[in-house]
């Protein structure tokens, strides 16, 4: 059997002093959606940096195509085909929508990972391509998260990590982004949605995890994880509802 896309092993991650997680172990296959829910503090952003190179792991609680490659620099992680839509999207202000974009197709290290082109990305997000020339800040915060994402596209991602993608936006605009999610998986890239809304994220999801105070508590198909086990998981045992 083939090594899974992604796969982290004991991870283990630190703050100076604080421990954010106690041996998280997840699996992502080629293609696949995976969502990542918990309450704040789960230490599901955590989870994303330390695949991404953001935080010092050890190299084998990382893998990639099976390899060890925990605590490598994050440019690294791009070359190797992960890219992050991270929380808060980073876009550069002053710059236009498709100066934004071409930041990252100047610097993508690969043609593998869907083959991402300025006209693939408009074509997922129409209003770019109307707003090109835009610069990013005059956009709603909707504009700006598909901005996000299509720069890390333009990476040429096997692996796109999205932490918190929906936050502060609204209903509509949330629903027109999630819309995107199932044609950058068909076009070969496998993502990890960290989400705080739990309907959301299981819709869009093909398995999910669940995390509490820094370790996985449930995992399962999105489809076939009732509510009950996912608020059981989700606020602790002892928290559960009857
Ligand atoms: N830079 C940091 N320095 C110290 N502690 C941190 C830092 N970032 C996160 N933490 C702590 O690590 C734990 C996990 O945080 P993390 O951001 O990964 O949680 P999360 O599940 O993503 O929640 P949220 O939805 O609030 O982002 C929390 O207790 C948080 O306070």
């Amino acid at each position: 059997m083939s090594a899974p896309l992604l796969s982290t092993h004991g991870l283990v991650a630190r703050y100076g002093d604080f421990q954010a997680l106690y041996g998280v172990d997840i699996e992502v296959a080629a293609g696949e959606i995976v969502a990542l829910i918990g309450a704040n503090g789960a230490g599901k952003s955590t989870l994303l940096k330390s695949v991404m190179g953001l935080l010092p792991v050890a190299p084998d609680m990382v893998r990639l195509d099976g390899r060890p490659v925990g605590g490598s620099q994050p440019y690294r992680m791009v070359s190797a085909g992960v890219a992050i839509v991270p929380e808060g999207r980073r876009l550069f202000a002053g710059m236009s929508v498709e100066d934004n974009l071409r930041v990252a197709v100047d610097h993508a290290a690969r043609a593998e990972g869907g083959g991402w082109t300025l006209d693939k990305v408009f074509g997922l997000f129409p209003m770019l391509r109307e707003k090109r020339s835009t610069p990013v800040q005059s956009l709603s915060g909707g504009q700006q998260q598909m901005v996000a994402i299509g720069r890390a596209l333009l990476n040429q991602p096997r692996l796109l990590l999205c932490d918190e993608i929906s936050l502060g936006l609204a209903p509509k605009v949330v629903r027109e982004i999630y819309q995107s999610i199932p044609s950058i998986s068909q076009a070969g890239t496998a993502i990890i949605l960290v989400e705080q809304d739990v309907g959301l994220a299981q819709s869009a999801s093909d398995r999910l995890y669940c995390m509490l105070e820094g370790r996985v508590t449930l995992t399962g198909r999105s489809s076939e994880t009732s509510r009950d086990a996912i608020g059981a998981a989700y606020f602790g045992a002892s928290h559960a509802v009857a």
